[in-house]
């Protein structure tokens, strides 16, 4: 059924194949009727420095971000009534920033992913503001958004056999970006398709192959070599690798950490796996229903998460880089919450292994930790004393608490 639905649009738009289409539905959202902020005090709201961006952006304070994500509010509509999938998240990337987006099935991150690109099904409400380069996304027409999607920012998604169109050869696919955004003839841009295969690592006479021709791990460099085709200033990676076996997805996240340092490419990466996300991006965002509660510098929320759920994730994935070490989150027992009924206070604190009495009656926003890290506890001003005073190979080794250290 995905193949049906999704083959609908092409990468800039036009009817073909788009898996997330298949899952988020077959329309891009017209511009939001409403896309102001909404202001629920319940909710949560962005810190001072929630968008985890560091006190100098690289390149000097004069820099624009590629990224903006302003109090980030989507929720779905269907038969199920209303999902308030993301509940007021912000982000900043500048050029060259790389960002992981990490988190259990079913909070959030590919419906901000979606919304990025405006993805999202028809109906879907969507408040705050996203700026691709300053440009407000949500409020474009459909003609800019089409000529924003693959020049501007690009996605790169799990299912490269479900994105790819079956009947047309591979440089053939690559290409087309290249011609509907650049206007050159479809021979010069197959010559550069060739180009860009090499550069992903494929040999040229790949060229004439047909997806079904190729391996998972080839497939997701061709997925690759169109989200550079038309050099985007952003690229959002959702669970890109993760289908692959353990060596092609360590040298396609190689591949990927490289293009987008040569290029100065903003890059989102999303997966369930922190230890993969730490190993390629700088910055480290962990979402739970549809929030933000931790946001950091990858190898330190890594080693030392200071949100007990971020703690688990990382005790799931303790050796960076090497998979057959990972073992099920730690001390966490329970399921993510229905996105529709959410428990009052802190959304965690039913499953939490340190929680408090006022957990449960008072919401917590992201608070700083740190002057680049924030997490949304109620105690992370116990533990922000020893992030501050640690850097780096400093930071001890992370242990999860317990209930016996509440
Ligand atoms: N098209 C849709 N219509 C209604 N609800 C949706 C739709 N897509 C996602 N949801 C709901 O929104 C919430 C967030 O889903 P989303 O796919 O963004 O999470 P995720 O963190 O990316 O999960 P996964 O890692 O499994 O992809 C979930 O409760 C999901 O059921």
């Amino acid at each position: 059924m995905v193949h049906a639905a999704a083959r609908l649009r092409d990468p800039c738009g036009r009817p073909r194949v788009h898996a997330l289409r298949a899952r988020h539905g077959d329309r891009a959202q017209p511009p939001a009727a409403g896309c102001a902020v909404t202001t629920d005090a319940t909710e949560q709201e962005p810190a001072p420095g929630a968008d985890g961006r560091a006190p100098e952006p690289r390149g000097g304070s004069s820099v624009r971000p590629t990224l903006q994500i302003e109090d980030l509010r989507i929720t779905y509509r269907g038969s199920r009534g209303e999902i308030p999938a993301v509940r007021g998240i912000s982000l900043t990337l500048n050029p060259g920033d790389t960002l992981g987006l990490a988190g259990e099935s079913g909070c959030g991150k590919s419906t901000v992913a979606a919304a990025v690109l405006r993805l999202l099904p028809p109906g879907t409400e969507v408040t705050g503001r996203i700026l691709l380069d300053g440009e407000d996304i949500l409020a474009m027409s459909f003609g800019k958004l089409r000529a924003v999607r693959w020049a501007g920012a690009s996605i790169v998604f799990q299912g490269a056999m479900h994105s790819l169109n079956p009947v047309h050869r591979i440089a053939r696919q690559i290409a087309e970006p290249i011609v509907l955004h650049e206007g050159i003839g479809r021979e010069a841009a197959e010559a550069r398709a060739v180009e860009l295969m090499a550069q992903v690592g494929l040999p040229a006479w790949r060229a004439t192959s047909y997806p079904h021709e190729l391996s998972g791990g080839q497939r997701q460099r061709v997925m690759i070599a169109m989200a550079l085709a038309c050099s985007p200033q952003l690229i959002v990676a959702d669970e890109a690798t993760t289908a692959l076996d353990v060596m092609i997805q360590a040298q396609v996240l190689r591949l990927l950490k490289q293009l987008v340092t040569e290029r100065h490419i903003a890059l989102v990466m999303i997966s369930h796996d922190l230890s993969v996300l730490a190993d390629t991006c700088e910055r480290l965002a962990v979402m739970y229903a549809g929030r933000l509660v931790e946001h950091g510098p990858s190898r330190e929320v890594f080693a030392g998460a200071r949100h007990p759920y971020a703690q688990a994730l990382s005790a799931a994935f303790p050796t960076v880089g090497d998979p057959a070490e990972r073992r099920n989150p730690q001390g966490l027992a329970g399921d993510p919450p229905d996105p529709a009924d959410l428990p009052t206070g802190c959304s965690f604190h039913p499953r939490c292994p340190v929680v408090m009495d006022e957990c449960s009656t008072t919401p917590v926003t992201l608070r700083a930790a740190r002057d680049d890290w924030q997490a949304a506890c109620l105690r992370v001003e116990a533990t922000a004393g020893a992030a501050a005073a640690a850097t780096g190979e400093d930071l001890p080794a992370p242990t999860l608490l317990t209930k016996g250290d509440a």
